[in-house]
């Protein structure tokens, strides 16, 4: 379907309500979204609550976050039909807020965009208006403490998880939806009963029915998504820190010369904008951060190879990531066996991945979207092209000098006029990105790691 028609056919989407159902176990948000002519959309957010906690529904944080988590939410159903006028009837938003949201939404979507050949700007691609109120309800009294450590079950959570293991008390663990590799991460590094929070998210099935029938579908920011969520389920359970594991990295467009990005909602950008309007307009008792922002994707995997208990347990691959398996044809897969290269042998990455892909020549158009030998990225959660790169001299050089025969991707690259400029590369394992909001005892941890793995690798 062509989205102008769409567009034409369907100018009115609306957030109508939200609603806060709540037990003694359990506390679960219930959204309705319609996009007239077409269909009402009803996701839910359920998350269980902690023992003995009282009515948090009727707290004006609670009450603000669970609108907010709707005001992303939409975003999964508006982009059916890329409806004009948006009208969200259930709250109120200042001008500076609906600017936020439309900004949000617009980069978010950069990749639908992109992908989906929709050429409309910042300003012209939705009228958003507010017309309910503000939120109302009592203070919370409580003073927040410990962290919440959000688990997407790769590498970079891991690394999180090991660097927060002296907090483990008052550390808790988050996994929004039945995602095994992340259950199954959290369990590895200790996080189990209640330490263990578990938040499932609904999609109404007559999106899925959508889009099968053709309407517009594409990449949504899910890591704003899991920004809301998290940051909600930190309100709920008290805790003062939701540490993500974003790392410097995402802040590389995906597209050569352009700001479209597949990672938009992890960059330091979104990060940034996120605290503001989250100490702003909903609560200044949780702060919300990226561990791992001061960090390259290559300075991270350089910590994760030194954590070998987890190498069989972690996950990054996407595709595969119901079955908890790697695919073995993803970029994600080829990114993360690239980056481990640099640190493992040729059998240990073999062992992980159960797919020999640096001699798979299959991979190779994806080898050059990542080594920029091709000039955009593939839409996937990888690092900079230069780091793939410094990734790359190093594992040559360590075949090289024990005189194992370099994989075939490997002996490819060798003749590009890269290896020229990349071959006497190497990890910076002391470089630091100030472009972060670790705090600063935090930060003290990560220095020491990189310090350790360091000694371990050189
Ligand atoms: C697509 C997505 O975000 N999936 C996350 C979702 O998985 P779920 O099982 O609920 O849905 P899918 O089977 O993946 O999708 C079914 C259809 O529904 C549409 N859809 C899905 C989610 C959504 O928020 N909006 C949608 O419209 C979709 O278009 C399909 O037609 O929740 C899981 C956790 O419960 C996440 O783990 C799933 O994330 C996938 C692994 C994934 O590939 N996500 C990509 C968006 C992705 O690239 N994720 C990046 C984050 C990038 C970012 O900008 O945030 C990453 O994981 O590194
Ligand atoms: N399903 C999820 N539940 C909770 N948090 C998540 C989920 N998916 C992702 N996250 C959060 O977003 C971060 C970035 O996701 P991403 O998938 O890039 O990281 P990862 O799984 O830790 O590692 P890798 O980059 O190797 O896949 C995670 O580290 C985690 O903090």
């Amino acid at each position: 379907m062509e989205w102008k028609d769409l567009k034409g056919k369907y100018p009115v989407f609306c957030y109508h309500d939200f609603a806060i159902i709540e037990s003694d176990t359990e506390l679960q948000v219930h959204f309705d979204f319609e996009i007239e002519g077409l269909s009402h959309f009803n996701p839910e957010f359920t998350l269980k609550k902690p023992e003995g906690s009282v009515n948090a529904g009727n707290l004006r944080v609670v009450r603000e976050m669970a609108f907010s988590l709707g005001m992303i939410e939409l975003i999964s159903y508006w982009k059916l039909t890329c409806s004009h006028q948006v009208i969200v009837e259930c709250g109120f938003l200042d001008q500076k807020q609906i600017a936020w949201w439309k900004h949000l939404y617009y980069c978010g979507l950069g990749e639908f965009f992109y992908r989906n050949h929709i050429d409309l700007t910042e300003e012209n691609f939705m009228d958003l208006t507010a017309i309910g109120e503000r939120a109302i309800g009592e203070e919370d009294p409580r003073t927040y403490h410990g962290n919440l450590i959000p688990v997407g079950g790769g590498k970079d959570s891991f690394v999180s998880l090991e660097l927060l293991k002296g907090m483990k008390a008052d550390n808790d663990a988050f996994v929004i939806g039945r995602v095994p590799s992340a259950i199954h991460s959290a369990e590895a590094a200790g996080y189990t009963g209640v330490h263990l929070i578990q938040a499932e998210r609904s999609l109404d099935p007559r999106m899925l029915e959508f889009n099968k029938q053709g309407y517009l579908n594409g990449h949504t920011p899910f890591s704003a998504l899991a920004a809301f969520a998290s940051c909600l389920t930190a309100v709920i359970y008290g805790r003062k820190y939701v540490c993500l594991s974003n790392e410097a990295s995402a802040n590389e467009s995906t597209i050569h010369g352009s700001k479209v990005n597949h990672q938009y909602s992890k960059t330091f950008e979104f990060e940034q904008n996120f605290t503001r309007y989250l100490s702003r307009y909903v609560t200044d008792q949780v702060h919300y951060f990226s561990l791992l922002r001061p960090l390259s994707e290559l300075q991270i995997t350089s910590i994760f190879a030194t954590l070998k208990q987890y190498h069989s347990v972690f996950r990054s691959c996407n595709v595969g990531q119901k079955e908890e398996k790697w695919c073995g044809h993803c970029a994600k897969c080829l990114f993360v066996c690239i980056m481990l290269s640099a640190f493992l042998k040729d059998e240990d990455l073999l062992n992980i991945f159960h797919a020999d892909m640096l001699n798979d020549e299959t991979m190779q158009d994806l080898f050059e979207q990542l080594t920029g030998i091709l000039d955009d990225k593939p839409f996937e959660c990888v690092g900079t092209r230069e780091e793939v790169n410094v990734a790359i001299a190093m594992s040559i050089r360590h075949h090289e000098a024990s005189g194992t025969p370099l994989p075939k991707l490997y002996e490819y690259y060798k003749g590009t006029s890269y290896y020229e400029s990349f071959r006497n590369r190497t990890l910076d394992y002391q470089m630091w990105n100030r472009e972060n909001q670790v705090p600063a005892e935090y930060a003290e941890l990560i220095h020491e790691k990189l310090n350790e793995a360091q000694r371990i690798w050189n």
